[in-house]
């Protein structure tokens, strides 16, 4: 499934915090969203997840979810958002229970995608006894368990530290390699959308409208042998933003 966002326009009251938003995301892309802070990152994901509805425009879903889909659109949220009481198998199991499925079946897309994330030795564990890196790889199984048509990723990485995000990120390079996925990514780390992005969105202060679309054609599996490359992308994303970014910055600071 494809989705195609319209003229999007959203306000909070009197607040513009969204304009003129035009974007493909094709399926199999990884589509990230950069821009500075405020400028209505989660606000644009929130949309597309059906979440709020825009006060203008429209996100329209083209094609079918793929064969097995459980849930079309699925979150992954930065503080991860496990169940504490629940092991790590139970905590991907309470997104299949609303569902038609017999209990083999339910075994067994829990176990594909325990397995997927390398989590299968870690079944029975509880949150509480797993590193944030663990914790998020916990919340990406659950999320591949309903096959989502997109995954909308909230700053998914933004609470680890930067050695498990660099684990996490080859995680998904990974998994994305291993059966693509589709996913709009929102992040503040330039280093990660260039690392994960087949494009990469830059919003401008709010009302955030595109500034630029920066399309990188080249395999994620590649991309750390190019780090050369992906530095000059990002010195040209952080060239474009940084000026609102120091704006942004003082005005949260004013507010
Ligand atoms: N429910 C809401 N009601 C009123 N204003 C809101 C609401 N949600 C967000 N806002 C405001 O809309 C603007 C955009 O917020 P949003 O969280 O989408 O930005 P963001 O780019 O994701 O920010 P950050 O980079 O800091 O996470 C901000 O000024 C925020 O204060």
């Amino acid at each position: 499934m494809d989705l195609r966002l319209d003229n999007i326009r959203h306000a909070y009251g009197d607040i513009d915090v969204l304009r003129g938003i035009d974007l493909e995301i094709p399926s199999g892309n990884i589509v990230c969203i950069v821009g500075p802070s405020g400028c209505g990152k989660s606000t644009l994901l929130r949309l597309i997840g059906g979440l709020e509805q825009p006060t203008g425009g429209t996100v329209w879903q083209l094609g079918e979810a793929p064969d097995g889909c459980l849930n079309p659109l699925t979150y992954i949220f930065q503080d991860f958002a496990l169940l504490p009481w629940r092991s790590v198998e139970q905590n991907v199991s309470l997104v299949l229970e609303d569902h038609a499925l017999t209990g083999e079946q339910r075994a067994a897309i829990i176990s594909d995608v325990l397995s997927r994330t390398n989590l299968s030795d870690f079944a029975n564990a509880l949150p509480k006894q797993l590193s944030g890196g663990m914790k998020q790889r916990v919340a990406i199984a659950r999320a591949l368990a309903v096959r989502p048509a997109v995954m909308l990723m909230d700053e998914p990485l933004s609470a680890l530290d930067s050695q498990t995000r660099e684990l996490l990120m080859d995680d998904l390079v990974g998994l994305w390699t291993r059966e693509a996925f589709t996913a709009v990514y929102v992040t503040h780390n330039l280093a990660e959308a260039v690392r994960l992005g087949h494009s990469i969105v830059v919003l401008s202060r709010r009302p955030g409208e595109i500034r630029e679309i920066m399309e990188i054609d080249m395999p994620l599996a590649e991309r750390p042998q190019r780090m050369d490359d992906l530095a000059q992308r990002q010195q040209h994303l952080w060239n474009l933003m940084r000026d609102e970014a120091l704006a942004a910055d003082k005005e949260l600071l004013d507010a």
